[in-house]
């Protein structure tokens, strides 16, 4: 059985504790997006963009920051709030997660009476799934309307007008859980996260699921459901090998999600948490598919999602050792476009968060990339994000990565077992995924084609020959020097551990 005990959580909660202690207010923040519109810093002119960005070969994301809109209008159309922005209620979680889902009337009525039927906790039984057109994109950006993204739409429902396809996700009594389960047994309980126990069923055709029980106790009743639709609406429109699978959900007796069993657990527990030594080809393997399920996530699904929470814990392993993205609680549908916004509260793994989202709360796509340079980071070196001894990984392996010491970086339980190329190219995608700099992380296309071997650039090349970076440190470029950014997440540190 696995449980593991997860990496402490920061949140804005805590830092605000402290901030009153200070007498600062980092409560929220209202930045303004900046002119290119992906996380870089207004200051930065075009020259030195361009001059910076000599190896990141990448088309840069129209869109950036996730926020609450605050001047109205726009937000009626573009915003995509959910559950962890303090400020947004639970009909407009609801508002954001039917946008998600498709803009078609019938599905947002299905949709509310969902919503409705959690908020009022008088659901005794779902007797019709409502999730239909879920992973139907209907942009009206687009004008596109992409069909058959459903998993195993097998039948098609007829609903007057409109022939729709069956979705393959079931709405599961409590009942049916409780029998899965052996009563929500001590014994089937396979991991324990911030919010949600999670237990392993066998359902009555015989398939083996693992049953999310949501037990997140410090919120309020509406907040809770908004987080439990928030992850559902996300989990129904995901559709990729590298991420979880939904099997269904129940409303009934508590909030619960039921999902694909990952037999491996999570890469956290064969990685720190188990005597096994995961060989190079599986760690390599495990990084090229979750590089592949962001940029999945990032641009490919029809609506984009940043997943926020990308940790070692929040990958689990199929049986052949495919890594799935999981754990979709604090992940954010991508707004198509922001004038202002405000970010609150902070939340997170530490260790795995970027400068930029636990200084000022800005939430992009590349900061899922900092995350996932992290996690790369893990798969090398087999160390933990931050270790017992609270040493944030980053700080340990940024000078063997600038001296492209992979004989020091590399796990010891490798030995010298691995492939020599994927090491160096896993660890100059890691090296550029963990700058401090936003606009200088590549994003997920480039990460992919990087971990492929393609389109190599020519400091990887020299690198790769053995030399260090020539082209540019850009911790010497920067008025945000290496120290600042050591003095940054060191006071982030002591706030959190306090
Ligand atoms: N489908 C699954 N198959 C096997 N194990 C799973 C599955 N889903 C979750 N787990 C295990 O349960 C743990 C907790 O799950 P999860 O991360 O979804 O919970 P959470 O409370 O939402 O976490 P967080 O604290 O990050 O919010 C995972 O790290 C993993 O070990």
């Amino acid at each position: 059985m696995e449980k593991e005990k997860k990496q402490a959580k920061t949140k804005m909660e805590v830092k605000e504790d402290v901030t009153k202690k200070d007498g600062e207010n980092q409560e929220t923040e209202e930045l303004r997006t900046s002119k290119k519109q992906d996380g870089e810093t207004e200051e930065e002119s075009e020259e030195t963009y361009e001059k910076k960005r000599i190896y990141i070969d990448e088309e840069e994301s129209p869109r950036s920051v996730l926020e609450i809109h605050i001047s109205g209008s726009e937000s009626d159309h573009s915003s995509s709030s959910s559950s962890s922005f303090g400020s947004s209620s639970l009909d407009e979680k609801s508002a954001a997660i039917e946008r998600g889902l498709g803009n078609k009337d019938g599905q947002v009525v299905q949709w509310k009476n969902l919503f409705g039927q959690i908020k009022k906790r008088s659901v005794r039984r779902f007797s019709i799934v409502p999730l239909l057109w879920v992973g139907q994109d209907f942009s009206k950006k687009s004008g596109r309307r992409k069909l058959g993204r459903n998993r195993g739409s097998e039948e098609n429902l007829d609903c007057g007008d409109m022939i729709v396809p069956k979705p393959s996700w079931r709405n599961f009594s409590f009942e049916e859980l409780v029998e899965a389960t052996d009563n929500f047994s001590p014994d089937k309980m396979i991991g324990k996260g911030g919010h949600a126990e999670v237990y392993k069923g066998r359902l009555s055709d015989g398939q083996i699921v693992a049953v999310k029980k949501i037990t997140k106790q410090e919120k309020n009743d509406d907040d809770r459901a908004g987080d439990f639709l928030s992850e559902l609406g996300i989990i129904a429109h995901i559709n990729h090998p590298n991420a979880a699978k939904l099997i269904g959900f129940s409303a009934d007796g508590g909030l619960h999600l039921v999902l694909q069993f990952s037999p491996h657990g999570s890469l956290a527990s064969v990685l720190h948490g188990s005597a096994e030594n995961l060989e190079w080809k599986i760690r390599f393997k495990v990084a090229m598919g979750v590089a592949e399920g962001l940029h999945y996530l990032h641009c490919d699904c029809p609506r984009r999602i940043i997943h926020r929470d990308i940790t070692a814990s929040n990958i689990l392993l199929t049986e052949g050792y495919e890594p799935q993205i999981s754990d979709f609680g604090l992940a954010k549908w991508l707004p198509e476009k922001w004038a202002h916004h405000v970010v609150s509260p902070i939340e997170g793994t530490f260790g795995y968060m970027a400068p930029e989202y636990f200084m000022h709360g800005i939430v992009h796509e590349k900061t899922d990339v900092f995350a996932f340079g992290v996690l790369l980071l893990e798969l090398i070196t087999g160390r933990r994000a931050v270790d017992s001894s609270r040493q944030s990984l980053v700080m340990w392996a940024k000078p063997l990565l600038e001296k492209n010491n992979a004989k020091e970086l590399a796990d010891p339980l490798l030995g010298d077992k691995y492939d020599g190329v994927e090491m160096k190219r896993a660890m100059f995608t890691a090296s550029i995924c963990i700058h401090h700099l936003p606009s200088l992380r590549p994003n997920m296309k480039r990460v992919v084609q990087l971990l492929r071997g393609e389109k190599e650039p020519l400091e990887m090349k020299q690198k790769s020959m053995g030399g260090r970076a020539l082209l540019l440190d850009a911790c010497d470029l920067e008025d945000y020097s290496c120290t600042t950014y050591l003095k940054d997440l060191n006071r982030h540190m002591e706030l959190v551990m306090e």
